[in-house]
């Protein structure tokens, strides 16, 4: 029988099928963070069970952590409880943790993939949505919640029901400044935030194919904001290339067996899906939210739509993101004043974002109104950032420059968009308050954050391509 990616994997990792539609999946690898591993530790260590295999997890931290440079001591109080809680948790149980200047630490999303641990083939789960972002090496990658985590750290396995299959094709060619970034956002300003509940996505096609790794990542981060439990992308040598010599990666020795191993995980030609979706990305241009859910964007060249050319359904959820995000229906999103300017996070804060950013803001200074953050999703980005002299081009812009974290993104840590504040972000969520309490959040790709940190106001990144 024909079999998609998906169905592969799974049937790879059922240890048993009980009758009611729920398996016993065995799981390969957790991440784990400080903000949602703690109450893990404290159910087994209450229940006195060990955890099965403390080699098969591995702990950074990202999202409560300061990104200054003195960020070992300038911590608020409860921050400061969660990291030394993991710090603790990690070394009882004899976890790896990623500690900062361990030159590992950084965003969990970030490092998994860029040390070599996230593979083909692997069920991999983390306390957190965007685990989705993993699936882009062809591993069936999601978000657990804590007691889910304490039955992994506890069995190694979960119960899980089958998830739906959608399969996704890009057709077309990618227009000049058009990123992976604006590729995502136009399929959740398609399907909506709920489009792909229940499913995985497969991303698959001629676009995909010709992607990078880190342009494969920020696709498959996304799929959670269009309600899926993951995306994926069958693997192919873009992704063995990517892995080989990585520090966790397997090492050379049997490299042809492994890479044919991994590459069994193809979905079938003519297989089953349960949905499918194509967008055409000839004449896309740049994307970017006027609303406050990932959904409410649209072109950049677009205006905020009216009223009148919103479904019922989704009435009330327009009034209320328009009437937020204090925007005028049928006016140009492009030249939107804004103050802030945001690059970072597990959706673009690798080193590829880091470069196109620095392409644009070459030999030019940020607008004055404008506050720039860029942070590198982790220590070796920052470190590969450095040895390209990345960072004199944004300091020479007016940008500050961070240490790794999540910051700006969530704004569960020193870093805040302040009330009132408009701010464009290479990030994933744009809910109220998502980058601190009052502030306005437009999502985009670093190129067109980049863009318009230059101008003040929401610009196509075309004008500096
Ligand atoms: C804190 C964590 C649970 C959360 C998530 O699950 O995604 C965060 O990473 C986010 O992006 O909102
Ligand atoms: S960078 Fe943002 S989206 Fe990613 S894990 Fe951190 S908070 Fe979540």
């Amino acid at each position: 029988m024909k079999k998609n990616i998906v169905e592969k994997i799974w049937e790879n990792h059922v240890i048993d099928n009980s009758s009611n539609g729920i398996s016993v999946i065995a799981i390969d690898f957790g991440f784990l963070h400080e903000v949602t591993s703690a109450q893990a530790f404290q159910t087994i260590e209450d229940r006195n069970i060990p955890i099965l295999n403390p080699k098969q997890f591995i702990a950074t931290i990202d999202h409560s952590i300061s990104t200054s440079e003195n960020r070992n001591e300038t911590f608020d109080h409860a921050a400061k409880k969660q990291v030394e809680l993991l710090r603790k948790n990690t070394k009882k149980h004899d976890i790896p943790f990623f500690d900062f200047d361990s030159g590992y630490q950084g965003i969990v999303h970030v490092v998994g993939p860029e040390l070599g641990i996230t593979q083909p083939g692997l069920t991999i789960v983390c306390g957190d949505s965007h685990t989705a972002t993993h699936g882009a090496f062809g591993a069936l990658a999601f978000g657990i919640g804590t007691s889910e985590l304490t039955h992994v750290f506890a069995t190694g396995c979960l119960l899980l029901h089958k998830p739906k299959v959608m399969k996704v094709e890009f057709k077309g060619e990618r227009p000049n400044g058009v990123f992976a970034k604006d590729l995502i956002m136009k399929l959740i300003s398609e399907i909506g935030i709920g489009g792909a509940t229940g499913h995985i996505i497969e991303y698959t096609g001629n676009v995909i194919r010709k992607m990078s790794m880190e342009e494969r990542m920020t696709i498959c981060n996304m799929s959670i904001e269009c309600g899926a439990k993951g995306g994926l992308i069958s693997p192919d040598e873009t992704t063995y290339s990517y892995l080989k010599n990585r520090p966790f990666a397997p090492s050379h020795k049997n490299w042809d067996k492994l890479t044919n191993y991994w590459s069994s995980f193809q979905s079938d030609p003519n297989c089953n899906y349960d949905t499918q979706v194509t967008i055409d990305i000839n004449h896309l241009n740049p994307m970017v939210t006027w609303g406050t859910n990932p959904s409410q964007a649209i072109e950049i060249n677009g205006f905020i739509p009216k009223d009148s050319e919103i479904s019922e359904s989704e009435k009330l959820m327009y009034q209320k993101a328009i009437d937020y995000m204090k925007i005028s229906p049928g006016t140009k999103i492009e030249g939107t004043k804004i103050d802030w300017a945001f690059i970072g996070s597990c959706t673009n804060g690798r080193i590829e974002d880091l470069r196109i950013t620095a392409e644009i803001l070459k030999n030019r200074k940020i607008h004055p109104s404008v506050t720039l953050y860029i942070v590198p999703g982790s220590e070796s980005v920052l470190k590969q950032a450095k040895e390209e002299g990345l960072d004199k081009i944004f300091i020479n812009a007016g940008a500050d420059f961070r240490m790794p974290g999540c910051s700006m993104c969530l704004a569960m840590n020193d870093d805040k968009v302040p009330n009132g504040k408009r701010c464009i972000s290479s990030t994933n969520r744009n809910f109220v308050g998502r980058q601190g309490t009052g502030s306005y959040t437009h999502l985009a790709s670093p190129a067109t954050v980049a863009a318009s940190a230059l101008e003040g106001k929401i610009t196509s990144p075309l004008k500096y391509l």
